[in-house]
C-alpha cells in the first residue's frame, strides 16, 4: 500500500559528477569526481515547484519533464510512497553535455532526495546503494556513471540481459557495480571545453562490429586499469589506451583528441572523460604550468578534482 508523505519532510541530496571509460573500460569502468550538484527536496500540500540555479538553469525544463523530478518520483515510487506536492530546488555545479556523467548525476541526486523522504517516514523503506545503482542505471542507461556518482571511488560495473541466469524478478537489464580504492597518489585533472557534445550523437558514431584483436587488445588494458588505479599508478599510461571508441569518436571531438594526445606525449595518462569532450588525465604529478596555461588559452577549464565518496543525503 502507498503511504502519503506528511508536508514539510526536507532532504538534501549531493551528488558526485563522474567520468566514465577511463580509456579502455568502455561503459564499465568510472569515477566520482568533487564536483556537486546539491538537490534539496521538501513535501509541500499540492503542486510541484522548481527552482534550478547554475549549471543548465537557462536551458532544463523547469516543469514535471525534468529529470531530477523525474528521478524523484521514480524513487517515490520504488520506496512505496507518495507526496501531494514537491518542492525541488537544484543548485547544479556539473556542467551538461561534457561527458562528466551530469544526466546520471541528476539521476541519482533525485533518487537519493526520494529514498531520504522515505526514510524519514519509515527507515525500513530505504534503498541499498546495490538497489540504488540498479534504478539510477536502469533509468539513465549509463551504469559506469550513475553507479560511481552512488558508490563513490572507482567502480567497475556490468549488466545483465539475461534475467534468468542473473536470478532476477524483473524484467528489463540487471546492473552491478563494485566499488575499488584509488590509490591515493592519483591525481584527477578534467580539462573542459566550453562547447557541448551530446553523448546520442557520439554514442552513434561507434560501429556495430569490432576486430577481435582491437577488443582483446582491450581487455588487456581495462583488466590493467583496475591494477593501475588501486596499486600501480605507474601504469597508468598502458592502462588507459583504448582502441574501441576513442578513435571512433575523434572526428567530433577535434580539441578532445588533440589535448589527449599532447599530454599523453607529455607522459600524462588522459582519455576521453566519457563520451567527450571533457579530457581526463591522471596522473601522480600535478599538471604542468605550461600545459596548463596553454590549455586556459585553448578556452578549456582545468580542474583538478578529488576522488569523491558517493551521493550523500543530509
Ligand atoms: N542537473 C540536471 N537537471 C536536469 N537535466 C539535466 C541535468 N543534468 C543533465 N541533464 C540533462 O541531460 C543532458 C546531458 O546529458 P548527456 O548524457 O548528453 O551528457 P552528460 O551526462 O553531461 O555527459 P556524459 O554522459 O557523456 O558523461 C542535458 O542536456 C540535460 O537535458
Ligand atoms: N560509457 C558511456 C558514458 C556516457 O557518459 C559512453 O561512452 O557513451
Amino acid at each position: 500500500m502507498t503511504q502519503t508523505l506528511p508536508t514539510g519532510l526536507t532532504v538534501t541530496a549531493r551528488v558526485p559528477a563522474s567520468s566514465a571509460n577511463l580509456g579502455p573500460g568502455f561503459d564499465t569502468l568510472g569515477i566520482a569526481l568533487g564536483l556537486y550538484d546539491e538537490i534539496t527536496v521538501t513535501t509541500t500540500g499540492s503542486g510541484l515547484k522548481i527552482r534550478v540555479e547554475g549549471e543548465g538553469a537557462e536551458d532544463v525544463p523547469w516543469g514535471p519533464s525534468h529529470l531530477v523530478v523525474r528521478a524523484i518520483e521514480r524513487g517515490l515510487e520504488s520506496a512505496g510512497v507518495w507526496a501531494e506536492g514537491l518542492d525541488v530546488v537544484c543548485r547544479n555545479a556539473i556542467p551538461h553535455s561534457r561527458g562528466l556523467g551530469s544526466s546520471a548525476s541528476a539521476v541519482v541526486g533525485g533518487l537519493a532526495a526520494a529514498n531520504g523522504l522515505a526514510m524519514k517516514l519509515d527507515p525500513a523503506l530505504g534503498l541499498s546503494p546495490d538497489q540504488l545503482v540498479q534504478l539510477s542505471s536502469e533509468f539513465e542507461g549509463h551504469p559506469d556513471n550513475a553507479s560511481a556518482s552512488v558508490l563513490g571511488g572507482a567502480v567497475v560495473s556490468w549488466s545483465c540481459e539475461d534475467q534468468e541466469s542473473a536470478g532476477a524478478s524483473t524484467s528489463g537489464n540487471r546492473y552491478y557495480a563494485v566499488p575499488l580504492t584509488v590509490h591515493p597518489a592519483i591525481r584527477v585533472i578534467a580539462l573542459i571545453p566550453g562547447e557541448r557534445s551530446s553523448t546520442a550523437h557520439t554514442r552513434g558514431l561507434l560501429p556495430e562490429v569490432v576486430a577481435h584483436r582491437d577488443a582483446a587488445f582491450n581487455v588487456s588494458r581495462g583488466a590493467l586499469a583496475v591494477v593501475a588505479l588501486t596499486e600501480r599508478p605507474d601504469l597508468l599510461m598502458p592502462a588507459t589506451e583504448d582502441r574501441l571508441h576513442q578513435v571512433q569518436r575523434a572526428p567530433a571531438l577535434p580539441l578532445t583528441t588533440r589535448w589527449i594526445s599532447l599530454l599523453r606525449k607529455a607522459g600524462i595518462a588522459a582519455a576521453v572523460s566519457g563520451a567527450g569532450p571533457t579530457v581526463l588525465a591522471l596522473s601522480t604529478e600535478p599538471l604542468p604550468d605550461d600545459l596548463r596555461v596553454q590549455a586556459e588559452a585553448e578556452g578549456l577549464q582545468v580542474l583538478e578534482l578529488d576522488v569523491a565518496e558517493g551521493v550523500r543525503i543530509s
